[in-house]
């Protein structure tokens, strides 16, 4: 164990079976919300939380390319709203006539709803211009950016606070309200705060617009179309984690 400290290296066993449970729990209970947030205010050391979650992502070449831009001002939520809302109209117009009708009845945003609202960027340049795992792929920074978004998202759930995602901006516009630099790019606009309720699918399934595919056709053997069967026997398709739990 001494040579073990020595390297910096930690147990890492699996987890308890009440921990997984609870990592799984948050995973598949996790949605994307729109209009559940209740008004009451996050407390500050929640949301120091979720930042720090966010803050332990995995980033390439550890670059670490994000900030994190906390909402909260009426004004500013309003003028980001009214981005939203002028995006949207031109999206709608976007979709097959058959699909309009739906699509113009979804809430995609909860900006002036939720208490919080955050916006995360990333900076390209953080780490000088070449950066280790970065050479060949300049997206790396940008993924490495969603992946702060998505610890959040799930230490949010485990917290009772909801998140929606929206992206329905000109990120421009985006960027003079925020007053974000010319070469900072915006990954992710969150909406927060805490929740009683949330669906059990995805709102956009149970409103017809979009049906989860079946796991089944997403999963390959060796190359690309060949069907993992190993992975598809029931036995193996049935270890479920439990999801039920305190809420
Ligand atoms: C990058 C990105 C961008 C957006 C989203 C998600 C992600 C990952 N989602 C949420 C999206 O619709 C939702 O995740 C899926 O419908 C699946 O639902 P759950 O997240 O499982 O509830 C989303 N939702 C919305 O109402 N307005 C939006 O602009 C966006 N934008």
């Amino acid at each position: 164990m001494q040579d073990t400290m020595l390297d910096g290296l930690a147990p890492a066993g699996a987890f308890s079976e009440r921990e997984r449970e609870a990592v799984y729990r948050a995973i598949h209970t996790r949605r994307d919300v729109r209009d559940q947030f209740l008004p009451k205010a996050l407390p500050d050391a929640l949301l120091r939380r979720l930042l720090e979650a966010a803050h332990a992502a995995p980033s390439v070449g550890f670059m670490q390319p994000w900030n994190f831009i906390v909402v909260t001002d009426g004004k500013q939520k309003a003028a980001m709203r009214a981005a939203f809302e002028r995006a949207n109209a031109e999206a709608t117009s976007m979709f097959p006539e058959e699909k309009r009708e739906i699509y113009d009845r979804l809430k995609l945003e909860g900006i002036e709803k939720a208490p919080v609202n955050l916006c995360i960027t990333c900076d390209p340049n953080r780490a000088g211009p070449i950066v280790l795992g970065r050479t060949h792929n300049p997206l790396m920074d940008s993924y490495s950016t969603v992946c702060a978004i998505q610890n959040l998202w799930l230490a949010a759930r485990a917290e009772g606070v909801g998140v929606g995602w929206v992206s329905i901006f000109h990120e421009e516009e985006v960027k003079s309200i925020l007053n974000i630099p010319r070469d900072i790019r915006v990954i992710g606009y969150l909406c927060l705060g805490f929740v009683e309720a949330l669906y059990s699918e995805p709102e956009l399934q149970i409103k017809g617009w979009r049906k989860r595919l079946a796991i089944e056709d997403l999963i390959f053997a060796d190359s690309w179309g060949t069907a993992a069967t190993d992975l598809m026997e029931p036995e193996v398709a049935e270890v479920r984690p439990k999801m039920g739990g305190a809420d």
